[in-house]
């Protein structure tokens, strides 16, 4: 039987346009032994109900599979769902429960899926947002942004793209412009192929399954936003292409330009209090447009225990600390992405907070009438 040391069980939302390639991508998640004791929850969010009756072997309740691994895939609301599955976990009735997916349905802004996996009191003990996964069809992906504000956000929000159907495109231009469009979206995001390995695809959270230690430059987005840009500049060719799509990618697309993702960063250790001011205001005033917020924070109380923040819209996951510092690198990195998130305020918001070291007894309706908050906000 399951004790409480297994928890907190991370999580994984597997999200994606209409037609992406999720479903297919599940049936492979299904069937990979990597990926045992893993938990599919299809979150249909009152839409039409068919997705999950392609699921290869889906049902309402647990699977046993052939090999003896335990998968469910289980459909319902979906904090209902969860909290079934810890009862199922601490009642004995599932022996081991390792991961869950959540799939969302293709038009979902995935926002508040995630909110709802952070926001819950009650689950919080239980489960930890692991990473967003994006399914992107390479055929329809560049038409699909341009249309749809939910697909870029899906995409803003990822940790990792996952590039379906390039098996169709025989451009390889094609391809390196939907690429770089996507890393533009998404800077920190990694783009893998389909047929990588699932298990490898899910797997992006704080901590490296390989190393066994947390990795914050993975986790933050850094190896990869600086990786890629070298890659891919080599690629940024202005070229026009006939796909029936009549714009040129040089162009900036209208819901592209919406979504913005910036460090914020700072040497030298500070007080909590800051910090918890800081992001109190943060998202109090930027709540709706802040799509997603991750750091680690150097605390003047314990510099050798780094905290982590985790948040998503106004919902910030309880502080985390860090045993001790991954890498040499100390301070405080913030990473925000938002919808309409207005890089300057937050910036100035930032430095009123860190560069004063007398922030600690700061009156809140002063910060909120500083001359520093912009006209509008
Ligand atoms: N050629 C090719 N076809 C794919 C690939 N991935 C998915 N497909 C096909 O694309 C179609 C849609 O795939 P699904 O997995 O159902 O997509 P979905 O994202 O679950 O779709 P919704 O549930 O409608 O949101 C199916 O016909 C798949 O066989 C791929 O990498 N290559």
């Amino acid at each position: 039987m399951n004790s409480l040391a297994a928890f907190p069980i991370p999580v994984s939302v597997l999200t994606g346009f209409l037609g992406a390639g999720k479903t297919t991508l599940l049936n492979r998640l299904l069937k990979d032994p990597e990926l045992t004791d893993t938990a599919v929850i299809i979150n249909e969010f009152g839409d039409v109900a068919i997705d999950h009756l392609l699921v290869e072997k889906a049902s309402d309740g647990v699977i046993e599979l052939s090999d003896g691994c335990l998968c469910c895939t289980v459909r319902g609301e979906l904090l209902d769902t969860l909290a079934d599955l810890v009862d199922r976990l601490q009642t004995g009735r599932i022996a081991r429960l390792s991961r869950v997916v959540i799939e969302t349905t293709g038009l979902a802004d995935p926002v508040p899926v995630l909110q709802s996996i952070m926001g819950h009191p009650a689950l919080l003990h239980a489960f930890r947002l692991d990473g967003v996964i994006t399914v992107v069809d390479a055929v329809n992906g560049s038409a699909t942004l341009d249309a749809h504000v939910e697909a870029v956000k899906q995409v803003a929000v990822a940790d990792r793209i996952v590039l379906t159907k390039a098996d169709l495109v025989d451009d390889a231009e094609w391809l390196d412009a939907l690429e770089a469009r996507l890393l533009r979206i998404n800077p920190g995001a990694e783009i893998r192929a389909v047929d990588t390995a699932v298990a490898r695809l899910l797997q992006c959270g704080l901590y490296d399954p390989e190393s066994k230690t947390a990795d914050v430059r993975r986790w933050l987005g850094e190896a990869h936003a600086h990786d890629h840009h070298g890659e891919h500049d080599h690629h940024h060719h202005h070229h026009d292409h006939d796909h029936g799509h009549d714009h040129d990618h040089q162009h900036a697309h209208g819901h592209d330009a919406r979504i913005g993702s910036f460090s914020l960063t700072h040497a030298g250790p500070l007080p909590f209090s800051t910090v918890e001011m800081f992001l109190d205001l943060l998202l109090s005033t930027q709540g709706d447009r802040l799509l997603r917020i991750k750091g680690i924070v150097e605390l003047m109380e314990d510099r050798e225990r780094p905290l982590v923040i985790h948040g998503v819209q106004k919902l910030l996951h309880p502080p985390a600390r860090l045993p001790s510092w991954p890498d040499a690198v100390r301070g405080t990195r913030l990473v925000l992405i938002g919808i309409d998130l207005p890089r300057d305020y937050v910036e100035r918001l930032f430095a009123a907070f860190v560069n004063k070291p007398a922030i600690d007894t700061p009156d809140r309706q002063a910060m909120e009438n500083n001359p520093l908050a912009i006209a509008g906000l």
